[in-house]
């Protein structure tokens, strides 16, 4: 199936050098997002200042449905300018109160993104359906958690698992100039458990994963358990299939090469359990980069400052032959 709505597009003027199935989807662009301005001249991971130009960027914005959703989509797919051959892809998943335009527009990651030459793919964080319950703290912070629901009504739209590791990478795979076989998977908050428990539960299918301080054990967080009581009932067996802890002691497949940025004062720490999932992944056997930050809170300022060594980090993987 192909893409059926194309939202907007930073820097075209006019729809003309979309495919045709894109050409079709047209409904408007926008110029204001000013993270996309083009980058003539970039700093190398190690610090240089490089010459080399990769051309235009740009930032499109798409829209469509789902069938494993129920649901019209929203993502964004940043393209690198000057890509010779398929592509290695990154997915970059979202947090709470997030939306498709959270990464694209505050994270910086379009200039590691051109610098590597990696394609970028910035899904939407949950589905927004209304269910018409009042004050529903699910649907106010899109908190997904990027799993898949099995309690009513949760589960004809909170499919995000699958989203995320079927349905949206095959709809990439179909209308973009990626190779499959060099994805990786990165995430913040909410999203970084996310990519975690999308690499734990898919041996072999993403090269890398990282995370900026990722909500790493949420069947044990207090906060959190409430979101995944909706999802999966009281089954605490059922909650730890998509727990990112509890996923660490089962994994059996090729190395994860998992790297995480936490900062220090990150007021959700509490929350993220940070902690446990490192114990898990020492137990396990599992290496893991963990960088815990002094100086550094939850937000876009701490992300964005760290994104080159993320990007540094997928790169030696997705390039690897
Ligand atoms: N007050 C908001 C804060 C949510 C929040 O901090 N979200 C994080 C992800 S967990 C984020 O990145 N928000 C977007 C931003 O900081 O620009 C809420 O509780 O919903």
């Amino acid at each position: 199936m192909l893409v059926d709505t194309y939202l907007s597009n930073t820097l075209l003027k006019t729809p003309n050098d979309l495919p045709l199935p894109l050409k079709k989807a047209y409904i408007r662009f926008n110029t204001a997002i000013p993270s996309s301005a083009p980058v003539e001249r970039m700093f190398s991971a190690g610090g240089q200042l490089m010459e080399k130009r990769r051309g235009k960027m740009a930032d499109k914005t798409f829209e469509m449905t789902f069938t494993v959703l129920n649901f019209r989509m929203k993502f964004a797919v940043y393209v690198p300018g000057n890509l010779e051959g398929p592509a290695p892809v990154l997915y970059i998943l979202g947090g709470m109160s997030c939306s498709e335009q959270t990464f694209i527009q505050k994270s910086g990651f379009q200039r590691w993104a051109a610098h590597y030459g990696i394609i970028v793919v910035s899904p939407d964080v949950c589905p927004r359906v209304t269910f018409g319950v009042e004050k529903n703290e699910i649907e106010a912070k899109c908190l997904s958690f990027y799993v898949n629901a099995v309690k009513k009504p949760w589960n004809r739209n909170y499919q995000m698992y699958s989203y995320i590791n079927e349905e949206l990478p095959s709809i990439i795979q179909e209308n973009f100039n990626v190779n499959k076989d060099r994805q990786s998977i990165m995430g913040h908050s909410m999203g970084g458990h996310g990519a975690l428990i999308s690499a734990l539960k898919n041996p072999g299918k993403f090269r890398s994963v990282s995370a900026f301080a990722p909500a790493c054990n949420p069947s044990k967080t207090p906060d959190i358990q409430f979101v995944l009581k909706c999802y999966f009932g009281d089954d605490t067996k059922t909650m730890e299939e998509w727990d990112a802890t509890c996923l660490v002691a089962d994994y059996k497949g090729p190395e994860l090469n998992i790297l995480i940025h936490q900062g220090n004062n990150d007021k959700y720490k509490e929350q993220l359990k940070l902690e446990n999932f490192e114990s898990a992944c020492e137990k396990a056997g599992i290496p893991i980069s963990i960088n815990k930050e002094d100086g550094y809170d939850h937000g876009f300022y701490f992300i964005s400052s760290f994104m080159e060594q993320h990007f540094h980090h997928h790169s030696k993987f997705l390039f690897d032959s």
